[in-house]
């Protein structure tokens, strides 16, 4: 087996960081796309390199594609992209890992050739980057918040999820493979995710929210994620208090993932919850849905399931139609892959693809931030505003400020 031994037997011994920041970079001179992630309650990274990115059709099936990388804005009508991965490493406790699989050996055995040629030399991480677009300013958020409430009132739909962005100097330091890893060492329950792609720029992140995970084709898992309040470490969960707003507002995505079941007729899932679960630095409510995709016969489960789900209510509304209608018209801004899905598809027999929160962009010197509330009858602009400072937090704080 084809080992990092084989790697650094040429060479001298780099740290993963290192061999990180030495693949972005290759990546970028040959106009490769990368992504990078951490999954919730893991310590190992993966880092896949994609020669050339796909479009995949709005009835691909996850199940059927090779091993890689799922990045889908939030708009549907929008392609969704898949990065393959042409070739995988994995790092773990600061190290590169010996090659695992077939396709790992050879990435290997590729890397060593590349340093013979190109040596490592020390240099700060470049990724790919766009120029930001405008600002969207608080007062107008608060006023979205407004029509949203008037609009529910007129019966228009029962909840909507108006989000703003942010956009924020970076420190003269930032080096983005330290923030993955600051966001990894801060977050382990979030999957934490770096995606930069000629087409998209980088995206950084840490997200609580599992939209789609398919267990070796055999157990299928989704949430219904809502409710947010500030969480105080050392907070016994069992005491948290929740208003009847957000028991509301989370039971409405419970129902619209149920409802995702009721359109293809499944009626065998099991739902645990809603309980408070700690995401960084926020407290949601959540419930939990799994279905054992082998005793309902359902092996496309996963695929079928995340075009019914996808966007959820937990960021966009209920009933979708209206509420995604009064988005497009009174948002102001283009979510991008704020609010979309992303996440590995295929590795190691596990499709986990979760909705694209707590994220950033990032452009020269600069980064937008993201961040939705959940809007019912019961809100006012106020709260969702100050909602949305503290998700901002969620990034903000270990990334720019200091450490959480
Ligand atoms: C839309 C976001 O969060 C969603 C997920 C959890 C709780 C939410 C809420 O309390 O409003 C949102 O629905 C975001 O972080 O930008």
């Amino acid at each position: 087996m084809n080992t990092i031994s084989s790697v650094t037997s040429h060479t001298p011994s780099r740290t993963g960081i290192e061999y990180i920041a030495y693949l972005l970079r290759h990546a970028i001179e040959n106009q490769y796309a990368v992504a990078v992630w951490r999954l919730p309650n893991d310590s190992v990274c993966h880092l896949i390199l994609s020669r050339k990115l796909q479009r995949l059709s709005p009835d691909a099936t996850l199940e059927e594609l090779p091993t890689g990388f799922l990045f889908a804005p939030f708009q549907k009508s929008r392609d969704r992209i898949f990065l393959p991965a042409d070739f995988k490493f994995t790092f773990a406790g600061g190290n590169l890992q010996p090659a695992a699989t077939p396709a790992e050996t050879q990435s290997h055995t590729w890397l060593q050739e590349q340093l013979k040629h190109t040596p490592y030399t020390p240099h700060r991480p470049a990724c790919y980057t766009v120029p930001p677009t405008g600002q969207e300013n608080e007062t107008s958020y608060a006023e979205l918040v407004r029509k949203a409430v008037a609009e529910i009132e007129r019966g228009s739909f029962e909840k909507v999820v108006p989000s703003r962005r942010k956009i924020v100097d970076l420190p003269e330091s930032f080096d983005v493979v330290q923030a993955f890893h600051t966001l990894s060492n801060a977050y382990p329950h979030a999957l934490v995710s770096f995606v930069s792609t000629p087409e998209t720029g980088s995206w950084l992140g840490a997200t609580p929210e599992t939209l789609v995970h398919v267990h070796d084709r055999t157990l299928f898992k989704t949430v219904a994620l809502a409710g947010t309040q500030r969480f105080v470490p050392g907070t016994d969960l069992k005491t948290v208090a929740w208003t009847q707003k957000e028991i509301e507002e989370q039971a409405l995505v419970e129902r619209y993932v149920i409802s995702c079941f009721k359109k293809i007729r499944v009626r065998e899932y099991d739902e645990y919850g809603p309980k408070t679960v700690v995401a960084g630095n926020l407290l949601h409510l959540r419930s939990d849905f799994t279905v054992d995709m082998k005793e309902i016969n359902f092996p496309q489960l996963g695929s079928v399931m995340l075009q019914l789900l996808h966007p959820t209510s937990a960021v966009c509304g209920m009933p979708l139609e209206p509420a995604s209608a009064f988005l497009q018209r009174h948002e102001g801004y283009d979510r991008e892959f704020y609010a979309g899905c992303l996440g590995p598809v295929n590795v190691g027999n596990d499709i986990h693809i979760f909705v694209n929160l707590r994220c950033l962009k990032l452009h020269d010197g600069k980064a937008t931030l993201y961040a939705g509330a959940g809007v019912t009858v019961d809100s006012t602009p106020e709260n969702e505003l100050a909602e949305t400072e503290i998700k901002f937090q969620t990034l903000r704080k270990p990334l720019f400020d200091q450490p959480v």
